[in-house]
């Protein structure tokens, strides 16, 4: 069972990022989810924020708090601009379809 404090914290870290992933640093979907945003979009490293969940004594309990939020169980679990995206698939799909870099815009313009 997450506590409702958990649960608080991880909306506030997402609120209070333009970007929001959580990953974990084995995870070839984070490396690939990471590489788009980071390589690819030229996305500011400023801009976003990782919890690489394996290296954080709490991550079991970040990763469980953003599932009660989202549903979503597996890394990357990815927001932008508080709005849920959902893994590496999605990203992907959001770009071939032109839609993560409308969504990057305002992220990338200031
Ligand atoms: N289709 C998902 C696959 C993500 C996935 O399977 N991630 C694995 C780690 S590589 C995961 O979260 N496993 C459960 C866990 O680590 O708790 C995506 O594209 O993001």
């Amino acid at each position: 069972m997450v506590s409702q404090e958990t649960i608080k914290h991880v909306k506030e870290l997402i609120a209070d990022n333009e970007i929001f992933v959580a990953s974990k640093t084995y995870c070839p979907y984070c490396h690939a989810a990471l590489n788009t945003l980071f390589e690819k979009l030229k996305v500011p490293r400023s801009k976003v924020l990782v919890l690489q969940l394996n290296e954080m004594k709490d991550g079991a309990e970040i990763q469980a708090a953003l599932c009660e939020i989202n549903g979503q169980r597996t890394v990357p679990n990815i927001y932008i601009n508080g709005k849920h995206i959902g893994g590496n698939d999605d990203l992907q799909e959001l770009r071939e379809t032109g839609e993560l870099e409308e969504l990057l815009e305002p992220i990338l313009a200031n």
